[in-house]
């Protein structure tokens, strides 16, 4: 396995919001880590590239602990794209996604040709080579979101970390990065990547773990994991995995009677679509 979460517990403001959770990532896989909002889907990408400490358990990545990892090894290993990227003032996409070799070289090494090909590709990935000198704070939420991605990619990690990568993306470009995500596994790629939209959970993902209050609640194969019984309970929706002609989809009728839960003071919380 190339990535490996073992008994990852992580507490934050003084409540454990993971329990014991365990994940494992085979390279060529797509991993899809799924959950209503506030179940811990963030907290256990954060662990992973160690933006946070589990108060148990551990994070392995090629069978080793990431806490014992240099930082700029760390970065080649694994690339995270965060759901809220930051939008540094002054740089432009171009730089912003060099920001991605940076984090292996270090700010005093100079990037030869090779780093500047990685760049551009990265760019074009996500297709915005035509946006690669405008400034990152003049574009859109979606554009924002792709460069975060194009970042992550420049470091050419062997686990790539995704946090909603398909928030803030018209259509046409939230299927590119998902078949983005699917070629990049073919070439022998571990990808993680936290997704709402369940419908693309099942056509895209290998395998899914689903995350509930801070535990894993089923792990496995799209169409043994989300079961109606589990999307009803989980998720609270009336729905079903089905084979369409070769390709997995994922039917969605409606709320599942007593769907939509109710949050602590009373606010009927969206089914988990
Ligand atoms: N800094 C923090 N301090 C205290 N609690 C936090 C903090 N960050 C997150 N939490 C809580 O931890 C739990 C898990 O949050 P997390 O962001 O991992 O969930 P998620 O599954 O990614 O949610 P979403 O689908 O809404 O993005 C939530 O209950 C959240 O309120």
């Amino acid at each position: 396995m190339l990535l490996t979460a073992l008994g990852v517990t992580a507490r934050l403001g003084g409540a454990d919001v993971l329990r014991g959770v365990g994940i494992t990532v085979a390279p060529g896989e797509v991993h899809g880590l799924v959950g209503p909002n506030g179940s811990g889907k963030t907290t256990l990408l954060r662990c992973c590239y160690r933006a946070l400490e589990p108060s148990a358990g551990a994070v392995l990545v090629g069978g080793e602990d990431v806490r014992r990892m240099r930082r700029r090894s760390l970065a080649g290993l694994v690339g995270a794209s965060t759901q809220e990227p930051p939008a540094l003032g002054g740089l432009t996409v171009h730089e912003s996604v060099r920001l991605g070799r940076t984090a292996l070289r270090g700010w005093l090494e100079p990037m030869d040709g090779e780093d500047e090909r990685i760049v551009d590709d990265a760019v074009a990935q996500v297709g915005l080579t035509g946006f690669a000198e405008r400034d990152v704070t003049a574009l859109s939420g979606g554009e924002r979101q792709r460069v975060s991605i194009a970042r992550a990619l420049a470091q050419r990690p062997r686990v790539l970390l995704l946090d909603e990568p398909t928030n803030h993306l018209d259509l046409r470009h939230q299927l590119t990065v998902l078949e983005l995500l699917r070629a990049l596994a073919a070439d022998g790629m571990a990808v993680v990547v936290t997704l709402h939209d369940l419908r693309w959970a099942v056509e895209y993902c290998d395998a899914l773990t689903v995350l509930d209050i801070g535990e894993v609640r089923a792990s496995g194969q799209p169409g043994d994991v989300l079961t109606p019984a589990l999307l009803a309970d989980v998720f609270g929706v009336d729905g079903a995995v089905r084979d369409g002609g070769g390709r997995r989809l994922l039917d969605v009728r409606g709320l599942a009677e007593g769907g939509a839960r109710l949050d602590g003071d009373g606010t009927v919380m969206e089914a988990g679509l």
